[in-house]
């Protein structure tokens, strides 16, 4: 369940009259999704069908979203599958409905993957790529609002739930990635606007090729090697046994490098970057499990998968970065 906030077709209708945005043919709310309110809406305009996406959010606040629906908007434009947040009559891309600011973005086609082939673990490497080179010209300037700062403020929250030794496996990954955060080699690395959540779920594929990536509502600046991480724990693994695959670790590496070579820093630093990746969404998911929002339905995922994931980078698993 992933209706928070209703709307109605009257409200809806009235909502896009005041930016002549046609007339509602359908709307139809989206079960999937845990974080915000979504809905199709097919509209008519000047005799045209249109298909978007209405979503409403529910904890993030008017001052974020500049930063991501103008990052939306400026990958859209340089011809990168996302999708386009529609400029409403008050000349920006957000609204408000139901007391809940919100944005109508276009609906893309495909369906995300359970279990990705090599082929398209290959077709995100190269987006990966080409995304983060579309997006640093981007002017707008934000953190990773889930990086280090975050991690530092969460874990002591979510750390009294823990048995001593995994308080400690979280402690002490932690204080290292503290301290890496401070070498000159993780601070020179390249940078920009990022994903950050690129999981299989945010990905629409049209067999092998890409329709798009959606949900960009955890994007921030941070290092690509950062995004690279994110997505290669949850691209390249076995999904029954949540070991890395051979080929499709290969296949999604190379595609990416390919088209934005890796440094020679980025390798040095690709360890701590996995291990980073993995205690970002342990955290996370350790604080939706332990500490879930009052009215949400819904299975919290299990954060256990990152622990597991983080024990198994610690301890060397993972494949080397390719290198010209
Ligand atoms: N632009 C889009 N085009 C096509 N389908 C979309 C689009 N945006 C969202 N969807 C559909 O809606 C579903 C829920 O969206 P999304 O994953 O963004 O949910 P969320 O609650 O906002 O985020 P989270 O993934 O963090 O739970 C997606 O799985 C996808 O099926
Ligand atoms: N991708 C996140 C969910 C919220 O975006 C996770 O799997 O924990």
């Amino acid at each position: 369940m992933a209706v928070f906030t209703d709307v109605s077709p009257a409200q809806l209708q009235d909502w896009l009259n005041h930016s002549n945005l046609g007339q509602l043919t359908a709307l139809e709310g989206i079960a999937s999704g845990i974080e915000n309110t979504n809905y199709f809406v097919d509209v008519t305009r000047a005799g045209e069908s249109h298909h978007y996406v209405l979503t409403l959010f529910e904890k993030l606040t008017p001052t974020e979203l500049p930063f991501y629906l103008g990052l939306m908007h400026h990958l859209a434009a340089k011809g990168i599958p996302v999708p386009a947040p529609v400029r409403l009559s008050n000349g920006i891309f957000w609204g408000e409905l139901n007391g809940k600011p919100c944005a109508l973005v276009t609906r893309l086609q495909g369906r995300s993957v359970l279990q990705p082939s090599a082929a398209q673990c290959a077709a995100m490497g190269s987006w990966l790529a080409r995304m983060h080179q579309a997006g640093a010209d981007f002017a707008l300037q934000q953190p990773n609002l889930r990086g280090l700062s975050w991690w530092q403020a969460t874990a002591p929250v979510v750390a009294p739930y823990l048995p001593a030794d995994i308080q400690r496996l979280l402690e002490d990954e932690l204080a290292l990635q503290t301290t890496h955060a401070m070498t000159t080699g993780y601070q020179d690395l390249p940078r920009g606007p990022v994903h950050a959540d690129l999981f299989r779920d945010n990905a629409l594929m049209i067999d092998d090729t890409l329709g798009g990536i959606i949900d960009f509502y955890f994007a921030g600046c941070d290092t690509w090697l950062f995004d690279l991480a994110v997505t290669l724990n949850d691209w390249c693994i076995d999904v029954a046994t949540g070991e890395l695959q051979a080929g499709a670790c290969q296949a999604f590496l190379s595609a990416y490098h390919a088209v934005q070579p890796f440094t020679q820093q980025e390798a040095e630093n690709w360890e701590m970057a996995l291990r980073a990746a993995a205690l970002r969404f342990w955290i996370s998911r350790l604080y939706d499990f332990y500490l879930p929002r009052p009215a949400a339905m819904l299975t919290p995922k299990d954060p256990r998968h990152f622990e597991r994931i983080l024990i198994a980078r610690r301890a060397g698993r993972y494949p080397v970065l390719p290198q010209s």
